[in-house]
């Protein structure tokens, strides 16, 4: 059992620094997450005015006070100002996904969205005669607010796009009495409204909690659990059925499955709350929330160079995702277009764990024994067989004594889809941090987030694995899991879970 005291490597934080001075950067065309760091990092440098636009206010952005009143439609003094510095060229995603060009696809400006969310601040003074105060001035989103994630497409946003900042799971039950007819009118309104936010306009009943914030690579994913559909009289597809009990799990059924779920991703935490609320706010009638995570990542552009995120024990961690130009990478991620149930088209499955990590013991190891348990070194995420962190894992490699580079118990050989008969996922996960335990050990770790076609041809072989020989997982927690069927994407008009509600 490992040692829960709470303590402090010195050397630590001198390797940290250390690790990330000599961080290199990854330029894999797959990884989402340090493209559009980069790419963000870039637009702020090529863009003088961003600093002043940062610290302008809007006193009257001309949003209606009543909750009630249709507010769907872009906020007036943002419809009708102009953009000052133009944005980078982000082109919308094609409904059918080339996911090869995610980084230029997963962004546009929210200028293409709303007409001009984007507002001009010194462009007013000029032609007015009159500087207006910083105060009076309307506000212009830099790039990171500015950028929007299309909503609509062959599958939902928030599978393929870089995970952001800030991120809310949750989980909602139909409320007694509700059904079909109730859950439709509520995916009818949760897709509007999510439609909307993303886009950087004001959903139906906005509370102008982000008001000033545009959609900051806002996505919004909705999910249907198996027992949604036994509620509803529907078949459960056999995707769906219940993960296995693994041998280390310690879960809290309270936090776990669940009728409805829903993924919340933005770069900026009030778009990421206002999103939650809006749709908890939406939902009252008919369903209330079950459970509620919330998660967190490196913010964009906070290096200068791309990286691939570090989680909580300072692992880079995602470089070795299935990326969307290997061969067959849609089959494992998406259930394809003829696929059954034909709901599900497009569609993809979630598992979502809560996992634990007992940092305390984790910080007690010095670093070589840390890069052995996963087989990677902390710098810079290159194997131990050798290379840098994109080097493809040589698990066969021997040391001069003989003994395997990467040991025989190290996460990635355990994980790795030679070792289960080709399992893969898409894992997108957020970190996260709910304070300290009463023994004074973070209660912080991962929000292990896997998207797969199947969970028995993804998720589960592996874990199974894991459970049976992970150096890793003596450093973990299992402490809640769900599974949802997340369904394909909607067209302009539709709404999510159509097919299922209406088929
Ligand atoms: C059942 C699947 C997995 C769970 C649960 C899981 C938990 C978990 N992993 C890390 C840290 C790392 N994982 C890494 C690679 C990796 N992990 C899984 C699967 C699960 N991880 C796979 C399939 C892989 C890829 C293996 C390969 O093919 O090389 C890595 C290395 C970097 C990377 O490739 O992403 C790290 C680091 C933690 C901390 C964790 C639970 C908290
Ligand atoms: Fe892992």
């Amino acid at each position: 059992m490992p040692d829960q005291q709470v303590d402090q490597n010195p050397n630590e934080t001198g390797d940290e620094a250390a690790d990330r001075a000599g961080a290199r950067a990854t330029d894999r065309a797959g990884d989402q997450a340090t493209d559009r760091a980069g790419a963000q990092a870039t637009d702020r440098a090529g863009d003088p005015a961003g600093p002043a636009r940062d610290q302008a206010t809007v006193e009257s952005a001309g949003a209606s006070a009543d909750p009630s009143a249709d507010t769907s439609a872009a906020l007036p003094s943002q419809a009708s100002a102009t953009r000052a510095t133009p944005a980078a060229d982000h082109t919308d995603r094609a409904p059918g996904d080339r996911p090869d060009e995610r980084r230029k696809l997963s962004r546009r400006s929210v200028l293409a969205a709303t007409g001009g969310a984007g507002l001009a601040v010194g462009a007013a003074a000029g032609a007015g005669g009159h500087a207006l105060a910083a105060s009076d001035r309307p506000l212009e989103l830099a790039s990171i607010g500015s950028t929007a994630v299309p909503f609509h497409g062959t599958h939902q946003a928030g599978i393929l796009d870089p995970a952001q900042a800030r991120g809310h799971l949750a989980a909602f039950d139909l409320k007694a009495g509700a059904g079909r007819a109730e859950a439709t009118a509520l995916m009818r309104r949760w897709t509007k409204a999510a439609s909307a936010m993303t886009e950087g306009r004001a959903a139906d009943s906005d509370n102008q909690v982000a008001l000033d914030a545009g959609p900051a690579s806002l996505t919004v994913t909705f999910g249907f659990g198996a027992s949604f559909l036994k509620k509803l009289g529907l078949p459960v597809p056999t995707a769906l059925t219940p993960l296995p009990s693994f041998s280390a799990d310690a879960l809290d059924r309270r936090r776990g499955d669940g009728d409805l779920f829903v993924q919340i991703g933005a770069d900026d935490a009030l778009v990421a709350f206002n999103a939650l609320r809006t749709l908890q706010r939406l939902a009252r009638e008919v369903a209330l929330p079950r459970w509620q995570m919330n998660g967190f990542n490196r913010s964009p552009g906070a290096t200068a160079r791309p990286m691939t995120t570090r989680n909580l024990m300072g692992q880079i961690d995602g470089t070795n995702n299935p990326e969307p130009s290997d061969p067959g990478f849609a089959a494992k991620v998406f259930v394809p277009a003829k696929g059954e149930p034909s709901w599900m088209a497009g569609g993809s499955y979630v598992v979502v764990r809560r996992i634990r990590m007992l940092l305390d013991a984790w910080d007690h190891l010095p670093p070589d024994r840390q890069e052995r348990v996963i087989g990677r070194r902390k710098t810079d995420g290159a194997p131990l067989s050798g290379g840098s962190e994109t080097t493809k894992v040589d698990l066969g490699k021997q040391k001069p004594d003989g003994s395997l580079a990467i040991a025989g118990d190290a996460h990635i050989r355990v994980a790795a889809p030679e070792a289960n008969g080709g399992a893969t996922m898409l894992r997108r996960g957020f970190s996260f941090h709910d304070g300290f335990a009463a023994d004074g050990a973070p209660d912080a770790g991962l929000l292990f987030v896997a998207w797969q076609a199947d969970p028995r041809q993804g998720f589960t072989p592996v874990q199974r694995k894991l459970d049976r020989g992970d150096g890793l997982s003596r450093f973990l927690r299992h402490e809640s899991s769900a599974l949802f069927a997340v369904p394909g994407g909607c067209a302009p008009g539709e709404y999510v879970g159509r097919r299922l509600l209406e088929g």
